[in-house]
């Protein structure tokens, strides 16, 4: 009987939706979203008239929708993020469920009725995604599918012999890669649990991949060695620190060899090392920097490899679970262009981070995460690598080591100048 009404819903959903589509209607929210609009108080009310936001443009594409609106004077950007998921739940609350693209998918063969009843259950379950953005006009893109909650790694992920790491996918299936050659630093920030440390093991094992004879690593893990310790014994790691006091003597010895690098390439007249034709790059990553932010000569250091850092070939992975203006300052931030920003608490954090709101609105998804860099901006899922797959790929370059005590830290030695400070 249950199935009997399920599959006769079913047929009527079809019909009706073939006759909308025939009619080029079947997924066009515009009708509903004005109506959210006005429902949620986004219009503005000016004497007697109401200034509305109005349609100027609409488009289908392959992933869904795209709107945009002209937004009424007395309503910001932001008075629309506010109302995002208003917005995405009134678009969800929808009675046609299967298009056809869908039932292109199916076989039409014998197993014709349980696939239409697992299309019947994915439907009922399955949720459109809104994505809001600002160019002078209000933009509203719905998508018909969800962006994959996960994305397991896939070794075609790495860009071998370039600086180019892959930091997402969009809902578009396009790769999203952090050019480190172009945009040499990058703040990551997000909620706990929400995929920092994964997306750090993620860009430290393809820059070991990618680089194996260029690469230079300095591993400062906060967070107790969580992240990091598994690539301490690779040949590329040159300093590795798991407490504040080591990190900042990490941090001293990186300044270091930066200005001598720098003499190298700026004082002899080179804009940056790639014209200097130095292929060696120095990356300082930095597992929950808040851990540092109390320690000023830490802090200023940091800060002097985000202003000089680009030309000598050390750049910054400035990484934070607690996104405040002190944690990250701003003269670090003035030199951090690019942005990887998960889920965040507040409006107020994302604004931290991105300059913008949106991230606080992201869905409580590991690894969902908003990319920007001064050119573009793109909601993201990160890639999920194992340890065990991130075992396998560095296995090659991890070397034996020597160690040798201090009376307060354990100094692990390898090759000349391989140095981890660890306390003990
Ligand atoms: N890109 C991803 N895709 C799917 N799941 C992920 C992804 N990133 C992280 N996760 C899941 O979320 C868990 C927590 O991730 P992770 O340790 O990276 O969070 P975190 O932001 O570093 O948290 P904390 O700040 O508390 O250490 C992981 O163990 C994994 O199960």
């Amino acid at each position: 009987m249950l199935f009997e009404i399920i599959t006769t819903s079913l047929m009527g959903g079809i019909t009706a939706t073939a006759f909308l589509k025939k009619r080029g209607l079947a997924t066009n929210d515009s009708g509903k979203i004005q109506r959210i609009f006005s429902l949620s108080g986004l219009n503005v009310k000016d004497g007697k008239d109401a200034l509305t936001t109005q349609l100027i443009k609409k488009k289908q594409y392959e992933w869904g929708w795209e709107y945009k609106y002209r937004i009424p004077l007395g309503r910001s950007f932001n008075d629309y993020l506010n109302k995002m998921d208003i917005l995405q739940d009134g678009i969800n609350n929808r009675r046609k469920l299967i298009n056809f693209a869908d039932l292109k998918e199916l076989q039409w063969d014998k197993g014709i009725i349980q696939q239409l009843q697992e299309l019947w259950k994915r439907k009922l379950t399955e949720k459109k995604e809104i994505e809001l953005d600002f160019d002078g006009l209000l933009i509203i893109r719905v998508y018909d599918k969800p962006l994959p909650k996960r994305i397991n790694w896939n070794p075609a992920f790495t860009k071998p012999d370039t600086w180019s790491i892959t930091v997402g996918f969009t809902r578009n299936g396009n790769i999203i890669r952090h050019d480190f050659d172009k945009d040499k630093h990058l703040i990551i920030a997000g909620a706990t649990g929400f995929g920092k440390s994964a997306i750090l093991k993620l860009i430290t094992t393809l820059l070991i991949a990618q680089q194996p004879e260029n690469v230079e690593l300095s591993l400062i893990d906060l967070k107790g060695g969580s992240a990091f310790h598994r690539f301490k014994d690779c040949k590329q790691v040159k300093y590795y620190s798991r407490n504040p006091k080591s990190a900042r003597e990490v941090l001293q010895s990186v300044q270091m060899n930066m200005n001598e690098s720098f003499e190298n390439v700026v004082d002899k007249g080179f804009e940056d090392v790639k014209e200097a034709k130095i292929k060696k790059r120095h990356f300082v990553i930095i597992d929950e920097a808040a851990d540092l932010s109390d320690d000023k000569e830490a802090m200023e250091i940091i800060t002097d490899i985000a202003r000089r850092g680009r030309s000598a070939g050390y750049y910054l992975i400035f990484c934070t679970q607690y996104p405040t203006t002190q944690v990250i300052p701003s003269q670090t931030k003035r030199n951090i262009i690019a942005r990887l920003c998960y889920v965040v608490d507040t409006d107020t954090a994302s604004r931290v981070v991105l300059d913008e709101g949106g991230a606080d609105k992201l869905p409580d998804i590991p690894g969902r995460g908003i990319y920007k860099n001064n050119v573009k901006r793109f909601v993201v899922q990160s890639p999920y690598i194992s340890n065990d797959e991130i075992k396998s790929i560095i296995l090659p370059h991890i070397i034996k080591k020597e160690v040798n005590n201090g009376q307060n830290e354990t100094f692990t030695k390898r090759g000349t100048d391989s140095v981890t400070f660890e306390e003990i």
